[in-house]
């Protein structure tokens, strides 16, 4: 019987009736096959087409069996194709040569069909082995997506070729929710079926050429090139929503159990030189710790690396800052607060909790506003800041919202970035303040 056409051989031999010989050895066995007379042509052929192993005369006119062998070793696409060099000639030196340039085997004409066939076999099977041991040593066991070195290896290669090409690249990091419950509750067998299930969600939302990997126990992240944050932002609410709508049902201690998860993200993104694979890495982690501090279940947007200070540094010194000084909350004037509640202390503290409740979050919004070129949502995100901030007495940020707020009226876009640094960092500052002083009721 024969075998299943799996494999397509390419022979490569200037001797007409070797070929014919070989073609018919090789069509016998079940092989599928391609011809050629010269190494120009078989390199050409190989470009176009999906070869398993390649038979390589090793005399021809034009370039020769070696030079075409190193041809195809230079190159990182073809240089995994088993190669078997065929010669009349059994010249030790020629041997030598042809296995130290890569080939894997070497046989002599006139051969012996059944031997050349077998070494065929175990050139093929060595591949095949090959093949699988790089792609466990590249992929997560569990969910089968990318390990976090394999990830970290593919990523690199994008952020260069960015570089490159001048294009940007985003992470998207995601993280389950309450993870340890499951695994709690249920056990480590249930625990991972979610995970499997998780990423084949990923899987299903990402495109093909998207990097998705296993970066640690729980936690997924996903590299999208050439992709603007707000189309990485849909792409992981579409994911995000769709884990939630997502039941498991599995049997445990004898009852029918039903289970859902949520997740939160961070996501961040750079463009040109400014892509750095470590520091997009840790934007995007500090995205997803905000997404976790404000309540899990969600995507958050954490600037780009070219906006100054992170939040997290922008924070750390609020609180350094309050810890040095004698003012009561940072970036406010409380006397200006207090005197527009006539002096109600109480008052004006309810106040500043509701202020940290409805606008903690607002330099995400404003940030993804800009991104997304939502015109009408910028303007009343900054408007309505503007005057909150006026009257809790944050007249630094009062400013700097004016100052946005003018330049989002006359249209002026490409000073939207520049103004929006300062004002994140102001409202980062007083929000912390706020929090740093009443934390039990924030
Ligand atoms: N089943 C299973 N569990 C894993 C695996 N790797 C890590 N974990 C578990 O993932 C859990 C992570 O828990 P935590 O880091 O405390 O976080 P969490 O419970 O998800 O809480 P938050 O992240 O704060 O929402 C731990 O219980 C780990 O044992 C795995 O391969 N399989």
């Amino acid at each position: 019987m024969k075998k299943i056409k799996k494999y397509t051989i390419l022979a490569v031999d200037d001797a007409k009736d070797s070929l014919l010989l070989l073609e018919h050895d090789l069509l016998e066995a079940g092989y599928q096959v391609i011809t050629c007379e010269s190494g120009d042509e078989a390199l050409s052929i190989l470009q176009e087409n999906h070869v398993s192993l390649v038979l390589l005369d090793l005399h021809m006119p034009g370039i020769s069996g070696l030079v075409t062998l190193q041809a195809m070793k230079a190159q990182l696409d073809l240089a995994r194709i088993p190669v078997i060099m065929l010669s009349a000639s059994g010249d030790e030196e020629q041997i030598v040569a042809s296995l130290e340039f890569g080939a894997d085997d070497y046989v002599t004409k006139p051969y012996i069909p059944n031997v050349l066939l077998a070494r065929i076999r175990n050139s093929l099977r060595l591949m095949e082995k090959t093949r699988q041991l790089e792609s466990l040593a590249l992929t997560d066991f569990l969910t089968k997506v990318n390990n976090r070195g394999s990830f970290q290896t593919l990523v690199k290669k994008v952020i260069s070729q960015a570089k490159r090409d001048k294009y940007i690249v985003s992470i998207a990091m995601f993280d389950l929710d309450y993870f340890k419950q499951v695994n709690d509750n249920y056990g480590h067998e249930i625990g991972d079926k979610a995970l499997i299930s998780f990423a084949q969600i990923l899987k299903d939302t990402f495109r093909d050429y998207d990097i998705i990997g296993r970066i640690g126990g729980e936690e997924f992240a996903v590299c999208l090139p050439n992709t603007h944050i707000e189309e990485v932002y849909n792409a992981c609410e579409r994911c995000r929503t769709s884990l939630e709508a997502h039941v498991l049902y599995f049997d445990y201690e004898g009852k029918k159990r039903e289970l859902s998860l949520t997740v939160s993200v961070g996501v961040t993104s750079a463009e040109g030189h400014l892509i750095d694979f470590e520091e997009l890495m840790r934007l995007a982690d500090h995205g997803l710790y905000k997404a976790k501090k404000n309540g899990r279940n969600q995507t958050v947007i954490e600037g780009s690396f070219d906006m100054g200070e992170t939040e997290f540094e922008v924070e750390r010194q609020a609180n350094q800052e309050m810890n040095n000084m004698d003012e009561k909350y940072a970036g406010i004037n409380y006397q200006v607060g207090l005197n527009n509640v006539l002096g109600d202390e109480g008052l004006f503290e309810d106040i500043l909790v509701m202020f940290y409740q409805d606008h903690g979050d607002d330099h995400t919004n404003i940030h993804q506003a800009i991104e997304q070129q939502d015109q009408r949502k910028l303007k009343h995100l900054v408007h309505t800041i503007k005057g909150v901030s006026c009257s809790i007495g944050a007249m630094n940020l009062y400013d700097m919202c004016k100052a946005l707020d003018l330049a989002v009226n006359e249209n002026k876009t490409e000073q939207y970035q520049t103004l929006f640094a300062p004002l994140k960092d102001e409202l980062i500052k007083v929000t912390s303040g706020i929090k740093l002083h009443l934390s039990e009721k924030v």
